[in-house]
């Protein structure tokens, strides 16, 4: 693993701001960012298109090691994702993806399948690495660590926000229930489950904006990374 870049890494569950947090980040440092969830959720939506069924953690983990995906800098309008020649940026963020990603991600294989692959997202001048596992397996010898959290009913009202402006159809009361069962399945599964690292800075953000998260954020790096130039 080369970690000669610097990087940060943004743990927590879903609907706690990491990729948010990571986004401002990453523009504000002018660093790369690796959103690992569109992975996992790439993955999940090319077993729906070759009709791997979502238990099979054999053709799953074959699948993640083949898997054609690209991440395109979209000039300041996030990253394109494109799965096999598809433009899927806007498919990989439905409810139907949200939770096979959690199923598939639970697989030991598939994991190591896409762990190079993550690695690789490591570049100069630096790197914000948001997912469940930056910090305790993918990354685990980064310097600067956070983990963003917030009650399971202020991130279902967020998840309900944003899907309803990306024009999904969606239900407040079956939002929370699939965010609490997909926050069980990940901090319960036997590889890589969701924990903040030892080291990590927990931040919990019920009721705090996101400027100030930021900034929060911020410190925490400065300190921990004092020969940056922010
Ligand atoms: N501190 C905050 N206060 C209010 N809203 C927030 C805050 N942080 C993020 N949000 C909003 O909540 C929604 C979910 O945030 P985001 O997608 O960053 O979460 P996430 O942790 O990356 O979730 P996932 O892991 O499921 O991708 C977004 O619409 C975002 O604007
Ligand atoms: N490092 C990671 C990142 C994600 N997952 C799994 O993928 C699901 C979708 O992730 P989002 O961040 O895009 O919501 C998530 O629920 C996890 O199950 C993971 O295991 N490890």
């Amino acid at each position: 693993m080369s970690q000669r870049a610097p990087i940060v890494t943004i743990d927590g569950p879903s609907g706690a701001g990491k990729g948010t947090i990571s986004q401002l980040l990453a523009s504000r440092l002018g660093w790369k960012l690796l959103d690992s969830g569109a992975i996992y959720r790439v993955l999940a939506l090319a077993a729906i298109h070759h009709n791997v069924e979502l238990d099979n953690e054999a053709s799953l983990a074959l699948l993640a090691a083949h898997l054609d995906v690209q991440f395109i800098s979209a000039n300041g309008n996030g990253i394109k994702v494109v799965l096999e020649g598809e433009d899927v940026s806007h498919a990989i963020r439905s409810q139907q993806c949200s939770n096979a990603a959690s199923k598939v991600a639970a697989f030991p294989r598939v994991r190591e399948a896409l762990l190079r692959r993550q690695r690789a997202f490591a570049e100069a001048p630096g790197l914000i690495a948001d997912g469940r596992d930056m910090g305790t397996v993918v990354f685990p010898t980064s310097p600067a660590k956070l983990y963003l959290t917030a009650s399971a009913e202020e991130r279902a009202q967020r998840r309900y926000n944003q899907l309803q402006d990306k024009g999904f159809d969606v239900n407040i009361d079956r939002l929370l229930a699939e965010v609490v069962e997909r926050d069980e399945r990940d901090m319960n599964r036997p590889v890589a489950p969701l924990v903040p690292a030892e080291d990590a800075l927990v931040i919990d953000t019920t009721g705090i904006g996101i400027d100030e998260v930021v900034e929060l954020a911020l410190s925490h790096i400065k300190a921990k990374l004092p020969d940056l130039a922010l």
